[in-house]
């Protein structure tokens, strides 16, 4: 366990399945259909951004309505935000990013807290606080798999879950590399099939991810 208060071992939740869908909830009624579906899929580990004022209502609904899922918290940017979603029943907590401030916080924190690297430099000072599993992000646009490979060199020790333009297309490259253990994507949740309520549409998206991931090993 990377700090002692920690109530779920990072390397556990990232050795949950190799896909966190990431997830925008923008009305409340959808986010139970939403999250059975995801787990009907195979998915468990659900990342619930903060981008929208239902999201901490979310999360403290899905901890309730879905405990075959591993409901945690994605776009926390500060420490006030990790308490709130700690106190809505997050059993994790994922930033784009990190502050000096975040960090430590989160060695204090129940619950694990995934920073969120995009530089060397945010690494080391992630690595100096004694962090070992980081969000990367944005991945595509932060130089992809050509970049987790270099930073595998001398890095060796740390994991990853990569997050930003991961698709269908591309996400069995990421799951590849020794570095990574799972990536995020909102690709299992079209916005086009949330609007129409099709959530037969967003379990088999979570089937195919999981088949495609299956054949690799
Ligand atoms: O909101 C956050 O905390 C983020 O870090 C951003 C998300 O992880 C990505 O926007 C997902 O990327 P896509 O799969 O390309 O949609």
């Amino acid at each position: 366990m990377a700090f002692e208060n920690w109530q779920l071992d990072p390397a556990t939740l990232f050795a949950q399945g190799p896909v966190v869908p990431v997830i925008v909830i923008n009305d409340l009624a959808e986010a139970v259909p939403m999250a059975k579906a995801l787990v009907a899929g195979g998915l468990r580990v659900l990342e619930v951004t903060l981008r929208t004022p239902v999201a901490m209502d979310a999360i403290r609904l899905l901890s309730q309505e879905v405990p075959d899922a591993i409901v945690g918290a994605g776009t926390v940017t500060s420490s006030e935000q990790l308490q709130q979603v700690i106190d809505a029943g997050a059993r994790f907590a994922i930033s784009p990013g990190m502050t000096r401030e975040l960090l430590l916080a989160g060695r204090e924190s129940t619950i694990p807290l995934i920073p969120g690297i995009a530089s060397i430099s945010e690494l080391m000072e992630g690595l100096d606080l004694g962090y070992t599993h980081f969000k990367f992000f944005p991945a595509e646009a932060a130089g992809g798999v050509k970049t987790l490979k270099s930073i595998h060199g001398p890095f060796s020790e740390v994991r990853f879950c990569p997050t930003g333009g991961i698709n269908d297309k591309n996400f069995l490259e990421y799951l590849a590399l020794p570095n990574v253990c799972c990536v995020g994507g909102s690709w299992v949740l079209p916005a086009d099939a949330i609007a129409a309520g099709d959530w037969s549409k967003v379990t088999q998206l979570c089937q195919d991810a999981l088949a495609l991931a299956a054949q690799r090993s």
